[in-house]
């Protein structure tokens, strides 16, 4: 049987292939395939850092974290698997990747439109397992999904947990997921090595912001301004007080997001003490308005390196 192998075949796990056979084609390798294997995905995704790993490092290099965020599927997975890269490999150190959702409740109307246009091509949670299983082991980084809940009900906790850990992701956010129904979702993922990150905003309360902190696993996603995300002209001052407050009842790292969108934002937020900066729209306009995917790319490229000096 000639199996072209990919990352994504499968591989011996406890005995050195007796039957690789070189074909002819240098970059075909035919693996005879077994019952006891484990994916070559799977393998490396269990040695990638996770969250909190990544946040410790950082914290020991005095080092704030660049974590932007995309939509898959747009303009197409191809595309995303290429801006994964890019951003990987121009200093992101968590990347946030959004599974396009049909009532993005919470997304201002950049991301809603991204969502709307991935979907519009096809866009599937399958296909976006299936590059991100090709990609992952390119990437120097970790990848925290995005979701809206429901889309992890339909397809079970359980099974939805495992089938992103066997792609190698590290870390989930949720942003509609209420505090109360978390409890579930947290069980499954430890089960799985995942990092499931709670959001608290400007408005949560402070016990509440405390039950929060204390359930959120990787980092706290600080929202920084009230509404709905898309790039603001400039961060509350509001968020210095927010963080300080937060870093009274954790160690665990902060990351802020909602309305960064300019270098000067970035150095803003990191000198209020956040140890994590999360840009998305910013980046999403970028990549879905551009007149083509390499057009896009060269932006998502040269904006990312603006951002990621402003943190030098
Ligand atoms: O787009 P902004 O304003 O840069 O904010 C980050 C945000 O996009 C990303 O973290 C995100 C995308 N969708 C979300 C839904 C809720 C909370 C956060 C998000």
């Amino acid at each position: 049987m000639d199996i072209a192998f990919n990352s994504s075949r499968l591989l011996p796990f406890n005995k050195i292939p007796t039957t690789l056979i070189f074909p002819p084609h240098p970059c075909k390798i035919s693996v005879f395939q077994s019952k006891r294997f484990v994916p070559m995905a799977a393998l490396t995704a269990s040695l990638a850092v996770g969250l909190s790993e990544t946040f410790s490092k950082l914290k020991q290099q005095d080092k704030v974290a660049f974590i932007p965020y995309i939509t898959a599927g747009d303009p197409d997975l191809s595309t995303t698997a290429e801006a994964l890269k890019v951003l990987s490999t121009y200093g992101s150190d968590i990347i946030e990747l959004g599974v396009p959702y049909s009532d993005p409740l919470a997304d201002g109307p950049v991301i809603q439109a991204a969502a709307t246009r991935s979907l519009a091509r096809g866009t599937n949670f399958s296909a976006i397992i299936s590059m991100l299983k090709e990609v992952i082991p390119e990437l120097s980084c970790p990848i925290a999904l995005f979701s809206y809940y429901n889309p992890i009900l339909k397809r079970g906790i359980g099974n939805f947990m495992m089938t992103i850990k066997d792609a190698g992701v590290r870390g989930l956010v949720v942003p509609d997921v209420p505090l109360e129904e978390t409890e579930i979702l947290r069980k499954e993922a430890v089960k799985h090595n995942i990092e499931l990150v709670l959001l608290t905003t400007p408005t949560t309360p402070k016990d509440r912001m405390k039950a929060i902190v204390e359930a959120s696993e990787g980092f706290v996603y600080l929202v920084s301004s009230v509404g709905v995300t898309g790039a603001r002209a400039s961060v509350s001052e509001k968020v210095q007080t927010l963080l300080e407050e937060i870093k009274e009842v954790t160690e665990k790292p902060v990351a802020v997001g909602f309305g960064i969108s300019k270098p000067e934002h970035v150095k803003q937020v990191a000198s209020w003490g956040a140890d994590g900066i999360i840009v998305g729209s910013a980046m999403v306009k970028l990549l879905g308005e551009a007149q083509s995917p390499e057009e896009g790319l060269k932006a998502l490229e040269n904006f990312t390196k603006s951002l990621k000096s402003a943190l030098s």
